[in-house]
């Protein structure tokens, strides 16, 4: 699989989870094209789908139908080893607050994330260039605990980008943000989209933050589509 920019084309996929009357239909034939440097939102209900498309794209799970392609593979007739790898090599996620591991420092998370993906970084995105890219140069040293949330948030995005993936899988990360942090993370999360030439997905509740997004699609009982006005 090349590396870099590529594309996330998810082509009539349905999910579904549990077992028999229990079983619920997760994703309904979602259909998403991202393409490199965009960043598309995916809003919707608590229950409608969005962490079980955000659990398809990143190649946690397998869908029952239909296609999920990132630079030519199929993540849907991909092996186990070969998933394991398009996660490592290909996908960063950012998480609701961080998710950052409490004994490490700022910058020490995101040599971290370069060893377990086996990576060394280049030139041009090294921790400590990654960290002032995202305005935490000064906190490169602190820990999770010496941080305030969208500061951990920043590390977090920094974290998720410097082993340079090709899609970029955000999951609520405005949760535990105040307004104007949020914007503010959006805004930092749609500028390292568009530099990086990154295939961005961010599921989301927060309709606040939405003006920095490329595009903006509703998730609703596991259906993909176009936001409607709520009244
Ligand atoms: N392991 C499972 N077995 C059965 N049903 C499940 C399972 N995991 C999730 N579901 C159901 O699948 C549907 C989609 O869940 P999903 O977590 O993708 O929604 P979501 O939009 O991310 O919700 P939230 O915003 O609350 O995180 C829900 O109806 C949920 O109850």
């Amino acid at each position: 699989m090349t590396r870099g920019s590529a594309a996330l084309e998810l082509a009539h996929v349905t999910l579904r989870l549990g077992d028999g009357d229990a079983q619920v239909t997760a994703l309904d034939d979602v259909t998403l094209d991202v393409t490199p440097g965009e960043l598309v939102a995916v809003l919707g209900p608590s229950g409608s789908g969005k962490s079980s498309l955000l659990a398809v794209a990143g190649g946690l799970t397998r869908p029952d139908e239909g296609s999920v392609r990132v630079g030519g593979v199929d993540l849907a007739t991909a092996s186990r080893r070969e998933l394991a790898r398009y996660r490592r090599e290909q996908v960063g996620f950012v998480f609701q607050s961080g998710n950052l591991i409490p004994a490490l420092t700022a910058v020490d998370q995101l040599r971290f994330a370069l060893r377990i993906a086996g990576r060394r970084a280049d030139a041009a995105h090294t921790p400590e260039l990654l960290l002032e890219r995202v305005g935490m140069s000064a906190r490169a040293g602190h820990r999770p605990h010496q941080l305030s949330g969208g500061e951990r948030q920043r590390v977090g995005i920094a974290r998720a980008l410097v082993t340079r993936p090709s899609v970029l899988l955000v999951d609520e990360p405005t949760a535990a943000l105040d307004r104007a942090r949020s914007r503010e993370i959006v805004a930092l999360l749609a500028q390292e989209t568009h530099e990086f030439g990154v295939a961005t997905v961010m599921v989301t509740h927060d309709h606040d933050v939405i003006g920095a997004c490329d595009r903006v699609l509703e998730m609703v009982d596991g259906k993909l589509g176009q936001v409607h006005a709520h009244s």
